[in-house]
């Protein structure tokens, strides 16, 4: 019997990422080739006709799985209904502005579009959270939809868990799906902790070992491999001029599809997630965690050994993270 169609939101469906994301999800890379869909794309008033290209395009590409198009600028209209919402949409940083200035539109925008999700979108609706600050923001989000289950509101790490990945396999020479468990620790920024100790790949001829043994060189490791994920994004828009969206939208489908399908078997991934304390961890804060999933729900992997350096360094990006929350709630009041 076919599936009944789920209704996705992706808010600043006219942005880079949005135009990346939203023929990925038409095509079923999120949900899957027997899923349909109804997109609801929400941008703002200035984006309008962009928006309705889009549209536009979406009805052009005659996708099988599609079974619907909302545009709007309507945020109550965008989150009728919706099943899943992938939040792109926000403020972005321009030139000579202060990082308060920043936090102070995107707290207002989240503190506004929560209240329209937790008002119009499913009750079990399932939120990622891509545009930045994306934890403080997803943050934000929680606390102004209440009768969404914590667990319900996520934030996008996945992208950098993805690039951990891929550096592992560039440096090993080794395909990226032999390479598994790598971890990003806190904050989407340039303070997470991208940590390979528990991570292991599939060597070329064919044994499992761990990603330390077949690098062999710590200081590589524990230096340029970390730097080059933390500012990889800096370096796209450098090279590009624009952000990574291509990356993003890829690493978003893969944040939902496995929330929502499943982890492989022992394999973990990253995800932002309201911190329950794990590994130390303060509650009160959207901290990228390894998880695994089963049956649309995610559970932190526990009892991982964390050495002193690790300790360090996932002590300072919940730092960063804690920052972050005083200044959005200072732009609250
Ligand atoms: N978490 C992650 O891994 C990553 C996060 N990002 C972040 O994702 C966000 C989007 O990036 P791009 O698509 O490149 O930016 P973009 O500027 O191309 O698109 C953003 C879109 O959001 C819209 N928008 C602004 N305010 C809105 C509101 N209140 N409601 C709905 N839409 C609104 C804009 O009109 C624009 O169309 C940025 O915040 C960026 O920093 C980017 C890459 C990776
Ligand atoms: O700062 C940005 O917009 C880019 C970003 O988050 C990333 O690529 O990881």
């Amino acid at each position: 019997m076919a599936k009944d169609p789920v209704r996705v939101l992706v808010t600043g469906a006219a942005g880079q990422i949005g135009y990346a994301l939203v023929p990925m999800i038409a095509r079923g890379v999120m949900l899957g080739p027997d899923q349909p869909v109804i997109l609801h794309m929400l941008d703002i008033e200035p984006a309008a006709e962009a928006l309705n290209g889009v549209k536009m395009e979406l009805i052009d590409a005659a996708f099988p799985l599609l079974r619907g198009v909302v545009a709007t600028t309507d945020v109550a209209e965008a989150c009728k209904g919706v099943n899943i919402a992938v939040m792109v949409g926000g403020f972005p940083r321009k030139e000579g502005m202060e990082r308060k200035d920043v936090m102070s539109k995107n707290v207002s925008i989240y503190k506004a579009q929560a209240a329209a999700l937790e008002q119009h979108a499913a009750p079990d609706c399932k939120v990622l959270v891509v545009a930045n600050p994306a934890n403080t923001n997803a943050l934000i989000l929680k606390e102004f939809a209440p009768s969404i289950p914590d667990k319900n509101i996520t934030c996008l790490t996945r992208l950098d868990h993805n690039r951990a990945l891929g550096q592992i396999s560039e440096r090993l020479n080794v395909h990226v799906s032999e390479v598994k468990n790598v971890i990003i620790w806190g904050n989407h920024s340039s303070t997470q902790y991208p940590d390979v100790n528990h991570a292991s790949v599939i060597t070329t001829n064919g044994a499992e070992k761990s990603v330390k043994d077949a690098i062999a060189n710590d200081d590589w490791l524990e230096t340029e491999f970390i730097t080059t994920v933390q500012q990889r994004g800096a370096a796209i828009i450098k090279a590009r001029k624009l952000s990574s969206a291509l990356s993003a939208a890829s690493a978003a489908c893969d944040h939902i599809r496995d929330w929502v399908l499943g982890t492989l078997k022992g394999t973990w991934v990253s995800m932002g997630v309201y911190s329950d304390g794990s590994y130390g961890i303060q509650p009160g804060i959207i901290y990228s965690f390894p998880v695994t999933c089963e049956k649309g729900q995610w559970s932190i992997v526990q009892g991982l050994k964390v050495d002193e350096f690790s300790r360090d360094k996932m002590d300072a990006t919940a730092k960063e993270l804690m920052e972050e929350k005083s200044l959005a709630y200072s732009c609250l009041n």
